[in-house]
C-alpha cells in the first residue's frame, strides 16, 4: 500500500534542484528548467502571539533590507554558505516550493539540494531536516562545485582533471573532479558579503559616511574589480554622514574599490594557488591544458579572470550564467537518477 501511495505521489509530484544560496536560492523543476532565483531574504514579524510571521520572501523581502522599522526584521537565514536560522530558512524553503508548485498540497516532491564542500554532519543534517520539513519526500545532497562542473558541462566521468571555482555570497569554493569524484577541495568563507562588508568599512573609514548592505552590494557590480580598468570609472553614492547624521551625497572611484576589496580578492587568489599546490602532478598537468573555469556570482567581478590568469599563469574561463550554473548541475543530475548515485553525498 505504502508503495502504491508512494508511487501515486511520484506521478504528481514534480522533483526540484535547490541551490540554496547565501545570496540567492535558485530553483529548477524536472522537466521544466530553472523556474526560480530569488534573494535568499525573509521579511519576518516578531511581535505576533505565535512567535514569527512571514510577511515577505525573496526579491521582496530584500528590499525591505535595513528599511524596516522595529518589529520587522529582515533576515538572511543562510550565512557562510549554510544554514543559520533553521525555523526561517524552512519558511523560505517551503515558500519556494509552495510557490514552484502553484501552492498544490499534496505534492511531496523528491529534492536535490547544493551543499558548500566540506559541510560538517551537523549542518547536513540541518539542510535535509529543513527540506522534509518543507515537504520533502526524499533528499539528496550534492556538494556545489560538483554540480558547478556538472553545469558548465565539464567531463566530470573522465580520467580528467577539471578544476572549478565557485565564488559565492558566503563561500569560495575550489574543486579538482575527476572520475565523477572530488579529488581535491577547499572551502573559504570568503565571497561576496565578505566584499560588501569591505566596501562599507571603507566608505565610513574615508568619509564618515554609513551605506547599507545593498547600496555596497551596487557599489561592487557597477565599479567593483580585481584588477586595474582600462578606463577607471567613478560612481555617486548616498549614505549618512556619520558626525552630522545628515544624508549626504560623495563620488567614489573604482581604484579606491578596488583596493577595499584586495584582501577577500588575494585571499580567493590563494586559495587557487593552494589547490594548485596540493594537486596530485598528474592531474596538475591536465590542468596546465584544461584551465580553471570560474563560476558563482563572484566570478561577474570585473578583472578577477585577468588576475587569476596572471597569478597562475593558466587559461581562466568564466562560465556564461555563473549564478545558475550550480542550480542547473544539480538539475541534470535530478534529470538522469542514474549519475546521482555516483555524485551525491551521504
Ligand atoms: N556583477 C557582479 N560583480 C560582483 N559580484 C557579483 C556580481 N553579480 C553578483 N555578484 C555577487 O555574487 C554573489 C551571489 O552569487 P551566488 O548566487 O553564486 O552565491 P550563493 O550561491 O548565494 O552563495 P554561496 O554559494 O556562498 O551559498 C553576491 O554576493 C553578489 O553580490
Amino acid at each position: 500500500m505504502f508503495k502504491i501511495v508512494n508511487s501515486i505521489l511520484g506521478t504528481f509530484s514534480t522533483d526540484l534542484a535547490i541551490d540554496l544560496g547565501t545570496a540567492n536560492t535558485c530553483v529548477y523543476v524536472k522537466g521544466k528548467g530553472i523556474v526560480l532565483s530569488e534573494p535568499s531574504v525573509v521579511a519576518v514579524r516578531r511581535d505576533v502571539r505565535d512567535g514569527k510571521k512571514v510577511l515577505a520572501v525573496g526579491s521582496d523581502a530584500k528590499r525591505m533590507l535595513g528599511r524596516t522599522p522595529g518589529n520587522i526584521v529582515a533576515v538572511r537565514p543562510m550565512k557562510d554558505g549554510v544554514i543559520a536560522d533553521f525555523e526561517v530558512a524552512e519558511a523560505m524553503l517551503r515558500h519556494f516550493i509552495c510557490r514552484v508548485h502553484n501552492s498544490r498540497k499534496l505534492v511531496r516532491p523528491r529534492i536535490i539540494v547544493a551543499v558548500p564542500s566540506g559541510i560538517t554532519q551537523v549542518e547536513k543534517r540541518a539542510v535535509r531536516e529543513s527540506a522534509q520539513s518543507a515537504g520533502a519526500r526524499e533528499v539528496y545532497l550534492i556538494e556545489e562545485p560538483m554540480a558547478a562542473a556538472i553545469g558548465a558541462n565539464l567531463p566530470i566521468t573522465e580520467p580528467t582533471s577539471n578544476m572549478v571555482v565557485d565564488i559565492g555570497g558566503g563561500t569560495t569554493e575550489v574543486a579538482v573532479i575527476s572520475l565523477s569524484g572530488i579529488v581535491y577541495s577547499r572551502s573559504v568563507k570568503v565571497g561576496g558579503d565578505k566584499m560588501d562588508e569591505a566596501i562599507i568599512h571603507h566608505v565610513k573609514r574615508k568619509y564618515n559616511m554609513l551605506i547599507g548592505e545593498s547600496t555596497a552590494e551596487m557599489i561592487k557590480m557597477k565599479i567593483g574589480s580585481a584588477y586595474p580598468l582600462t578606463e577607471e570609472i567613478e560612481m555617486e553614492i548616498k549614505g549618512r554622514n556619520l558626525v552630522s547624521g545628515i544624508p549626504q551625497h560623495i563620488t567614489i572611484t573604482s581604484e579606491e574599490i578596488r583596493k577595499s576589496l584586495s584582501e577577500q580578492v588575494d585571499s580567493i587568489v590563494q586559495a587557487v594557488k593552494l589547490a594548485l599546490e596540493q594537486t596530485p602532478p598528474e592531474l596538475a598537468a591536465d590542468i596546465v591544458d584544461r584551465g580553471i573555469v570560474l563560476t558563482g556570482g563572484g566570478a561577474l567581478l570585473r578583472g578577477l579572470d585577468a588576475l587569476l590568469r596572471e597569478a597562475t599563469d593558466l587559461p581562466i574561463t568564466v562560465v556564461d550564467e555563473p549564478l545558475s550554473t550550480v542550480v542547473l548541475g544539480a538539475g541534470k543530475v535530478l534529470e538522469n537518477l542514474d549519475v546521482l548515485k555516483e555524485v551525491t553525498i551521504d
